[in-house]
């Protein structure tokens, strides 16, 4: 048996067990539970599938398939969870602990059947679903695809409408009404040590006069890449000025019209400076740039603009409805125009399962759409594109969302949040956390890490009344 970290304290007293109607024991709420909570961790019993075909077979009820290919039996309470379409609690399995750890998904009432998602082909008839919550709000349209907002203040059988649509759109809108919470990032520190450095190739400039002629030179060749965004492109010292050119493994080609010396290499760091101390040493290898973390008061949030990112998460929201309906996993990403200004509109969704390509998730769908159609029309105005990049494309190159915010229904995954920071994108929200696998503060805080050469700022979605009906997909997906 592995060594295992022993789990964390179990305190089930927010669970009972119950009965249910038509499906034998249950679990349920003993009081209100905020989404988010974890409400049990459950050891659980390995069984070799050869063992378990021989031996055990009568439990297969029970049991679940472990990520290794064994059958798992859960004890405590993981075992009498009943299964529902519609699940308000997520489930993880945890190998290094061999446990499963349950949270809710959404806002729980108390008395209300704690249900989990078993998978779409089912050994038994389903009950009727009993819990008013999970089969209301469906009946009314909320423009978020009949994932609809409660009230809690109202009776479930109505669904509340955007409460930011009308009133004075200037008005600010205090910090505990905001449907988000910004997800704080650790201070930042750099110390001498921590500082990284890259071989990079540079040129000496003999006459100064060309500075200008070669920055263009840089532009057309595309030399210009965002991987040393962070760094001046020119040093001077003295009456000697230098040319940063790439990271490219060889030299990079001159140009022919300039006469410039041979090239050689020298170390850069491969971060900007998060502190005045740093830029002092990171500058001492290369000019830098200077870009400590936002201060003061974070920015304040108008009617108007809650009411564009109600918008806009809605329609993330209602891309990852017509995911699953497709046959998809639901999970979408959409870049709506800027608050300010009218730019184009990007939406992407996850298209795993229809493509058999383990790569084509939501976020790096719309980063490809987004690069191929700035790429193909580079002067025409942009229009919302769909999923998958089309042909004709400059490969790619033009993927940056500088200044866009993004809203996505899962935080992404670690590779989709480090496409999302070499994007450099502005904002990310998402909607549902994805502890196991999220890039965004659930495995990892891609932004947050030492090292890297952008940094963004997340917002969770507040799910305080959000039913994620149809949205919660298993924890270990990345999403
Ligand atoms: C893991 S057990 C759950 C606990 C179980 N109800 C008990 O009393 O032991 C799985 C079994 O519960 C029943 N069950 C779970 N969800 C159900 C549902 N939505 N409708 C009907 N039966 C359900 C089925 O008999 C299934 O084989």
């Amino acid at each position: 048996m592995s060594s295992l970290f022993p789990p964390h304290h179990l305190d089930t007293s927010a669970c009972r067990i119950g009965s249910s109607p038509g499906k034998g024991r249950g679990v349920f709420a003993s009081q209100a539970i905020r989404q988010g909570t974890l409400i049990e961790i459950s050891p659980v019993l390995f069984f070799s599938k050869d063992e378990y075909e021989k031996q055990y077979a009568v439990l297969d009820h029970y049991t679940f398939q472990w990520k290794d290919g064994r059958i798992a039996l859960a004890l405590g309470l993981g075992s009498l969870f009943n299964h529902s379409n519609k699940p308000n609690v997520s489930y993880t399995l945890d190998s290094d602990t061999e446990s499963i750890s349950y949270h809710t998904a959404h806002d729980v009432e108390p008395n209300e059947e704690l249900l989990i998602f078993y998978d779409h082909e089912l050994w038994f008839e389903q009950a009727e679903p009993t819990n008013a919550s999970l089969s209301s709000p469906s009946e009314v349209d909320d423009g978020w695809g009949g994932l609809s907002v409660i009230d809690e203040e109202q009776p479930k059988t109505e669904s509340l409408r955007n409460p930011f649509l009308c009133g004075d759109s200037d008005a600010i809108v205090e910090d505990e009404l905001l449907p988000f919470t910004r997800i704080k990032p650790p201070p930042e520190e750099e110390t001498l040590e921590s500082i990284r450095t890259v071989p990079a190739w540079v040129v000496e400039i003999p006459d100064q006069r060309h500075i200008t002629t070669l920055l263009t030179w840089l532009k057309k060749t595309g030399l210009d890449g965002p991987e040393l965004g962070h760094l001046k492109r020119i040093r001077k010292q003295g009456d000697r000025a230098t040319l940063l050119l790439s990271l490219s493994p060889i030299p990079p080609a001159l140009p022919d019209d300039i006469m410039l010396p041979e090239t050689y290499q020298i170390p850069v760091p491969i971060s900007p400076a998060l502190t005045s101390a740093s830029l002092e040493w990171k500058s001492s290898f290369w000019p830098t740039h200077y870009t400590p973390r936002r201060k003061g008061e974070p920015e304040s949030w108008t009617r108007g603009k809650c009411n564009w990112a109600w918008e806009a998460m809605g329609r993330a929201v209602s891309e990852a409805r017509r995911a699953l309906v497709d046959g998809e996993l639901p999970v979408a990403a959409y870049v709506p125009p800027t608050f300010h200004e009218e730019d184009g509109a990007f939406i992407g969704r996850d298209t795993r399962t229809s493509t058999q390509h383990p790569l084509r998730h939501a976020v790096l769908n719309l980063v490809r759409a987004l690069a191929d159609n700035q790429g193909v029309q580079k002067s025409s105005p942009q229009t919302p594109v769909e999923g998958v990049a089309t042909p004709g494309s400059r490969n790619g190159s033009n993927y940056l969302l500088n200044s866009r915010t993004i809203f996505l229904t899962h935080e992404p995954c670690v590779m989709c949040s480090m496409a999302l920071l070499h994007s450099r994108v502005k904002e990310v929200f998402y909607l549902l956390p994805m502890r196991t696998t999220g890039g965004c503060g659930g495995l990892v805080c891609l932004p947050t890490l030492q090292g890297v050469n952008h940094r963004f700022e997340i917002f969770r979605w507040t799910l305080r009344g959000v039913n994620t009906r149809g949205l919660v997909i298993n924890g270990n997906t990345d999403a």
